[in-house]
């Protein structure tokens, strides 16, 4: 479903180059959800923006579907971040000024998809996250926790192929950290959702799949989880404890 081959990316300033994709190789597979881990520095975010296709690649592959949105025209790659991608932000990014059902509606409407479908497909994901109390507030007026699930709630909302989520439980305590990934799994569980999210957080963490740790611009390690949460999160912090 996302083949990422040979990704190569380096920054250039003040007249110095910083490799920091050299040649990486990732495959996410239809369904999965899969945790991206490892030191500051080490190139997850430059590696989302580059799956979100915010950012230009220097080599390599990305097949989203078959198709490579490194090699995009710019209306195709547009096509493609509004109808294939969605995206949960660790500071959530929701408009104050309109209310959280009004958040989730508009990239519907952006996309084009009919009004009754919108309000169908909204109104089971809100009860689908436990949020349909506050559909009609505002942001400013609800939760860390309410507002990460209604951000989950909109990256859905035009039923993507991958949801991209950088940090989602960044800002969050730990009881609505678990509540926004409560939400990923029912994505995952519910709505057959693909789901790539890069994370400090061993506990978040340890509700995926796998855990793909980078180091240095490589795939250092893949972690599979065989167990419940609790051994895979164990065995997370004693994988990162000796790395
Ligand atoms: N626009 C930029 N120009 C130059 N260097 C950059 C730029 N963005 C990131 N870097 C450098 O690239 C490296 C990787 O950054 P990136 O943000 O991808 O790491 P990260 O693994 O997400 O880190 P963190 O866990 O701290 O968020 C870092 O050394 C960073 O300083």
């Amino acid at each position: 479903m996302l083949s990422v081959q040979n990704l190569e990316k380096t920054y250039h300033s003040n007249q110095l180059d910083s490799p920091v994709l050299k040649g990486l190789n990732l495959d996410v597979k239809q369904g999965e959800f899969a945790a991206v881990m490892g030191p500051s520095g080490s190139g997850k975010t430059t590696l989302l923006n580059i799956l979100s296709g915010f950012l230009n690649a220097d080599g390599g592959k990305v097949l989203l579907d078959g198709q490579d949105i490194l090699h995009a025209q710019q209306e195709e790659l547009t096509q493609i971040r509004q109808k294939k991608l969605g995206y949960v932000f660790q500071d959530f990014m929701l408009l104050d000024s309109l209310t959280t059902q009004e958040n989730v509606y508009l990239p519907q409407v952006i996309a084009g998809k009919d009004q009754k479908e919108m309000m169908t497909d909204t109104e089971l994901l809100f009860r689908q996250f436990g949020i349909r109390d506050i559909a009609l507030k505002y942001p400013g007026q609800i939760s860390g926790g309410q507002k990460q699930r209604v951000a989950v709630a909109r990256a859905l909302s035009n039923h993507p192929l991958l949801v991209l989520a950088d940090e989602p439980t960044g800002n969050l305590d730990s009881r609505s950290g678990e509540a926004v990934m409560d939400a990923f799994i029912k994505a995952k569980e519910e709505f057959g959702a693909t789901i790539l999210m890069v994370t400090h957080d061993a506990k978040a963490a340890s509700r995926t799949g796998r855990v793909i740790t980078l180091k240095d611009g490589e795939i250092r390690s893949e972690l599979m989880k065989n167990g419940s949460d609790r051994s895979f999160m164990e065995e997370i912090l004693h994988y990162l404890g000796e790395a």
